[in-house]
């Protein structure tokens, strides 16, 4: 028998019926799953929740085989498909009611990330899932896990499954874009990231479009791998920058696939990040995630009344109080006094009064799409930092623009980013300062496309104070959606950031209301409420 605890996960969100048990004691997780195939198509939900009637009791008797006890039931509340979830948590109430041990009710996105930290040992790390049904980018900050950036429209899996759906090849179809992208070369598709959020509708239609005019099925897999995969590697650097963090996990069943992880490695490389995949048992949808987190919650005495256990298709991560963490501590109070920066994107020198951006080859992407976009945002940036200026809004004066060397000289200003100040007293006065010059920016037709706590610089004195810098993800737009995901990029990085974010979101919005339009405020609201589960 086990000196430690033995929990018992069930997982029954989409289409793995799993159930695992994880001793805490020699850390072994042991997994039977049985997935569930469509005939034809996708994923229909009532036929998944049909498998998960039929399949949970079996694989739940596999993994209890030779248990001597189990302290605890933990069960995926969502997100998923309700047919499934109901049926799966019905099932694990039912078990701890008959074992006679709490519940643990456990967010099925948390398991994906905490499985990474779990395994890997990383302290504080930013997880990237990318899975079926979601794709976001998560850090842990005051006691949530804070969405930084995330998919606007369909998630990572759904996409590249309903591509292959348009070619009549059969559930599920990330794996065999990956065979077939082995025999391709790339072929141009649209690539769209906005601060930390992207979308992919756009990126599938064109793919479906370029396989009916004849390209060759080989090279559209490769470049849907290339482009988004490069989008997400693209959002977790940002998000590494953002928040100082040297750790780097990945969850999800797309993370089984090798040309992601490869990817993610080698950006990790080139920025002296540790980089951790969990094995393919542990990415893709399995009950060992749950058990492992349901363990934490449990030590943590987290637990559910069966009364309270409804499940939800739409659980977010940040709805969940995290329990199992102690907040870690941030360092970045401290004015940076370095010459060298490594962004997300570029490499910065500071010489004096002057800034030299240099806009280096990223080797994860493939070359033609890293020329592109660098030669694409040097070019953008430049124009853009000139054109806020001219409408008032405080940006460093360019200096110098080389495009074929992408690289831009800009005017040093601040002396620190607006990450290190947002706690203190000036922080309110600056995130306002920040609401007026987007909103102006906005009235201009020009969004800035990736304004975070580090793009703002502050200054201690002067009349202009606040300053918008990197314009590189900006584009010249009345679009009131893009003046909108101006305001949520800047909101999420105030989530990831800020001590008390919920306040200075508040002043940000009074202020923005001051002299931006209503519609983008009302917007702003349809993009948070915009269901993620599709
Ligand atoms: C809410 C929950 O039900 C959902 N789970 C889920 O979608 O299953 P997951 O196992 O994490 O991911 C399945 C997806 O992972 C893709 N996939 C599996 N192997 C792949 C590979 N080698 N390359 C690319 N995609 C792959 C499949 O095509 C499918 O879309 C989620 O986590 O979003
Ligand atoms: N004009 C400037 N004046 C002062 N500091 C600057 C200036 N431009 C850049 N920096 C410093 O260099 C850092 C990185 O610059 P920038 O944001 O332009 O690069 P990036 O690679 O696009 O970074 P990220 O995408 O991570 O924001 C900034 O956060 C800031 O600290
Ligand atoms: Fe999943």
């Amino acid at each position: 028998m086990s000196d430690g605890t033995v929990v018992l996960g069930i997982e029954g969100t989409a289409w793995a019926a799993s159930a695992a048990l994880y001793d805490t004691e020699t850390d072994e997780v042991s997994i039977s799953s049985d997935a569930y195939q469509p005939d034809s198509g996708g994923l229909h939900p009532r036929e998944a929740a049909e498998h998960m009637r039929e399949a949970i009791p079996a694989v739940v008797e596999d993994v209890l085989d030779g248990a001597d006890s189990i302290d605890a039931v933990a069960f995926s509340r969502g997100p998923g498909l309700g047919p499934c979830l109901r049926i799966a948590g019905t099932a694990a109430r039912a078990l701890a009611l008959s074992l006679d041990v709490p519940l643990v009710g456990v967010n099925h996105m948390l398991a994906h990330a905490e499985i990474g930290r779990h395994r890997s040992g990383f302290d504080s790390p930013v997880c990237l899932n990318a899975s079926g049904a979601n794709a976001h980018v998560l850090a842990f900050r005051n006691d949530r896990y804070r969405v930084l950036g995330e998919t606007m429209d369909t998630g990572i899996g759904n996409a590249l499954d309903k591509f292959t759906r348009h070619v009549d090849w059969s559930h599920p179809g990330g794996p065999k874009i990956e065979r077939a992208a082995r025999d391709g070369e790339y072929a141009e598709l649209p690539y769209v990231v906005t601060g930390m959020d992207f979308s992919f509708s756009g990126i599938m239609s064109a793919a479906k479009e370029a396989v009916d005019d004849g390209t060759r099925i080989e090279d559209v897999c490769f470049s849907l791998q290339e482009t988004t995969f490069a989008m997400l590697a693209e959002v977790a650097e940002r998000a590494l920058s953002l928040t100082s963090s040297a750790e780097l996990v990945l969850g999800g069943g797309v993370g089984q696939n090798q040309r992601l992880q490869a990817m993610l490695g080698e950006m990790c490389e080139a920025r002296g990040v540790d980089f951790f995949a969990p094995e393919a048992r542990f990415l893709r949808d399995n009950a060992g995630m749950i058990a492992v987190l349901g363990a934490k919650m449990l030590a943590a005495g987290d637990t559910i009344a069966v009364a309270d256990s409804r499940v939800d298709s739409g659980f977010r991560p940040d709805q969940v109080p995290v329990t199992w963490r102690e907040e870690t501590e941030v360092q970045w109070g401290e004015r940076s006094t370095e010459d060298t920066l490594q962004g997300a994107e570029a490499l910065v020198e500071i010489d004096g009064e002057r800034v030299r951006k240099r806009r280096l080859p990223k080797s994860y992407r493939h070359p033609t799409l890293d020329e592109r976009l660098r030669r694409e945002r040097v070019v953008l940036e430049a124009r853009l930092t000139s054109d806020a200026r001219r409408q008032g809004v405080p940006t460093p004066l360019v200096l110098d623009v080389d495009t074929a060397e992408t690289e831009l000289t800009v005017e040093y200003v601040g002396e620190s980013d607006l990450r290190a100040v947002l706690d203190s007293k000036e922080g309110t006065s600056c995130v306002r300062d920040v609401a007026s010059h987007l909103a102006t920016l906005h009235e201009a037709g020009i969004a800035h496309g990736d304004p975070t706590t580090r793009n703002v610089r502050v200054s201690d004195s002067g009349d202009d104070r606040t300053h918008l810098i990197d314009f590189g993800l900006g584009h010249y737009t009345d679009d009131v959606e893009d003046h909108a995901m101006d305001c949520h990029v800047f909101e999420q990085s105030l989530a990831g950031t800020a001590a008390d974010p919920e306040s200075l979101r508040e002043a940000f919005e009074t202020a923005y209301a001051e002299v931006g339009d209503d519609d983008v405020q009302e917007r702003l609201r349809a993009i948070e409420g915009r269901g993620r589960y599709q």
